[in-house]
């Protein structure tokens, strides 16, 4: 799919109004720690499941989804190398209980009972290819792990990482419509790096701490797909065409100026970590039923225009 087949009305989702409240769950895997364990205070909270956990993205993330107190229950699965990232993250002191699958045979176990489904597996980009050249590799790689999900968490909210996002979103939704589980409400590609990246250029401009800074980026996450809408900054703010110009240069090029500068040791990983673990705590806190969460994200548009407009 070429990326300008996407328009600035798939982008803006509302995640609060995108999710449907799920009642936090109990932990129940008592039986699988070793006998000298005394059984967990049972606390509440979501199942996750990182898919690609001990890629570059996928430790960063595992890391900062284990330190999110809305988790219970986090499982890293990969094809390769999940045993040693399992065990290093599991010795961290925070509440979420991990456990570590490998290899495609594991894949069910992985996603059985799954609340959230976070997948950044999948080649990366070296310097000189777009990300429609990962499409050949990463689309089979997204396909076989949302058949996965069709089958054995159909109600999991999903957020793609996996590259190129403009594409592997509408071919999870082929998967999903196949096996009968779609909902676009649930299908969420994750475009939160680019919002982190045009808060961080802005407020490098305006002289102000990014946090302050909220723009809003609609479109798809390729090139001039990627739109930042500058003249809806927050708190409200103007700036000179020159200004223009550069900060949707550099926020478009965002991901290639990463690949360069890491020159063929992959892409953007830690920011995107950052990012991802940013974008699924807004949909917990969503799935919890708080209000008046807003994230920028690659959705279908068909079903959600009304809560786009809200
Ligand atoms: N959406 C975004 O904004 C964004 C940002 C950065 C990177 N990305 C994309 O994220 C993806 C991962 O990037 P990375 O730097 O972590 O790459 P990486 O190569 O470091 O890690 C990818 C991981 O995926 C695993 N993997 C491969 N096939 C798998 C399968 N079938 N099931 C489970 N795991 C599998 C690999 O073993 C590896 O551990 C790339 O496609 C990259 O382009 C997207
Ligand atoms: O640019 C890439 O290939 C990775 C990612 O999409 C990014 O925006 O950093």
């Amino acid at each position: 799919m070429h990326p300008d087949a996407t328009s600035p009305s798939h982008r803006i989702a509302r995640v609060a109004a995108h999710l449907n409240p799920t009642r936090p769950q109990m932990e129940e895997g008592a039986a699988l720690r070793p006998a000298a364990c005394r059984a967990k205070g049972g606390a509440p909270g979501f199942k996750v499941a990182v898919v690609g956990a001990a890629g570059g993205i996928g430790q960063s993330l595992s890391l900062l989804m284990k330190m999110n107190p809305l988790v219970s229950v986090l499982h890293l699965y990969d094809v390769v190398n999940t045993p040693g990232v399992t065990a290093d993250v599991s010795h961290m002191d925070t509440s979420a209980v991990v456990r570590g699958f490998i290899g495609q045979q594991q894949l069910e176990a992985a996603l059985t009972g799954m609340d959230l489904v976070i997948i950044p597996a999948g080649l990366p980009r070296k310097p000189g290819m777009t990300r429609d050249d990962l499409f050949n590799k990463n689309a089979g790689i997204v396909r076989s792990i949302c058949e996965g999900v069709a089958k054995s968490c159909p109600n999991a909210i999903v957020n793609l990482i996996s590259n190129p996002v403009n594409s592997t979103v509408p071919i999870a939704a082929e998967v999903f419509k196949r096996a009968g589980t779609y909902c676009p409400k649930r299908l969420l590609g994750v475009t939160t790096l680019d919002v982190a990246r045009a808060n961080t250029f802005v407020a490098e401009v305006l002289g102000v701490d990014p946090r302050e800074v909220n723009v809003p980026v609609v479109g798809g996450h390729a090139g001039v797909t990627i739109l930042p809408l500058l003249s809806q900054v927050s708190p409200p703010c103007s700036f000179t065409p020159d200004e223009i110009s550069y900060l949707t240069n550099r926020i478009q090029n965002g991901g290639t100026e990463v690949v360069e500068a890491k020159a063929g040791a992959g892409s953007a990983t830690l920011s995107m970590a950052f990012a991802a673990a940013k974008f699924a705590d807004a949909c917990l806190r969503g799935m919890r039923g708080d209000a008046g969460i807003v994230e920028c994200s690659y959705v279908a548009s068909e079903s959600c225009r009304s809560s786009h407009r809200r």
